[in-house]
């Protein structure tokens, strides 16, 4: 987030703000159960052994666990192949007590991811990956189903720092499918004016200087720097 050069930063404590969400998740989970007698289910499918993927998708499992939510925990070998993940993917479509699906990204070259994602149910794509809800986030008057969890987690942050976002000049650096692109759309639908920033960008410091909100999605840590801002 930018802060003009007279003005102090205010660091967000983002590791609160997600301890007061999950609690927030807890207690709806909660009373779910309570009136229906059942909870929320997520599969969280992971295809080989990238550490860095494993350690994600730890991550997602111990917290349903912490609110409530049943985790369904897929774990493919790196050899598998493309039709029987599919296959797979049809049959948590199906399984009445599997709420969401979550396929991690990202998954070994033999597989193709677009058709991966495309072949999760609209209604149990909890990642907002398939195209129909990208293509509706992407449209004005339309909502998709499901939102990315980082866009999401971001405007989130926004939102209950006390940070307007209508009308300010937000810039995102990237423009990736999973964070960039999505978190640009989301901003434009809370109407912000949006500059995506990328590697083809000439002068991308002159831009990131004008901004109201920035937001670093490059995949690269420090990139933007106190000095830009
Ligand atoms: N099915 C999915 N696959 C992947 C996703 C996803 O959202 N769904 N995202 C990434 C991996 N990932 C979560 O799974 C993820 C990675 C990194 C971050 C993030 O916010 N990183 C911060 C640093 C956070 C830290 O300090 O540790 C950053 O880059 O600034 C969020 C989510 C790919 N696969």
């Amino acid at each position: 987030m930018a802060a003009p050069s007279d003005q102090k930063a205010t660091i967000i404590d983002g590791k609160a703000v997600a301890q007061t969400i999950r609690s927030e998740i807890a207690e709806e989970v909660r009373l779910l159960s309570e009136k229906y007698g059942k909870v929320p289910g997520l599969a969280v499918v992971i295809v080989g052994g990238r550490k860095d993927s494993q350690s994600y998708v730890s991550m997602k499992r111990k917290a349903c666990a912490e609110v409530g939510i049943k985790s369904f925990d897929i774990d493919l070998p790196e050899q598998v192949s493309e039709a029987e993940l599919i296959s797979k993917v049809h049959e948590l479509n199906v399984m009445p007590d599997v709420h969401g699906i979550l396929v991690q990204l990202p998954l070994p070259k033999h597989i193709n991811e677009e058709k991966v994602l495309g072949e999760i149910s609209l209604e149990k794509d909890v990642d907002g990956f398939h195209p129909l809800n990208i293509g509706k986030l992407a449209m004005k008057g339309r909502d998709p189903l499901f939102l990315p969890c980082t866009p999401k987690g971001c405007l989130e942050l926004l939102k209950r720092s006390g940070v307007t976002i209508k009308g300010k000049r937000a810039v995102v650096v990237g423009r990736s499918n999973i964070v960039g692109l999505p978190v640009s759309l989301l901003l434009l639908k809370a109407d912000a004016t949006v500059t995506i920033v990328h590697s083809h960008t000439t002068d991308p410091e002159s831009i990131v200087r004008e901004a109201d909100i920035v937001i670093a999605a490059a995949g690269q840590a420090m990139m933007v720097t106190m000095g830009i801002l």
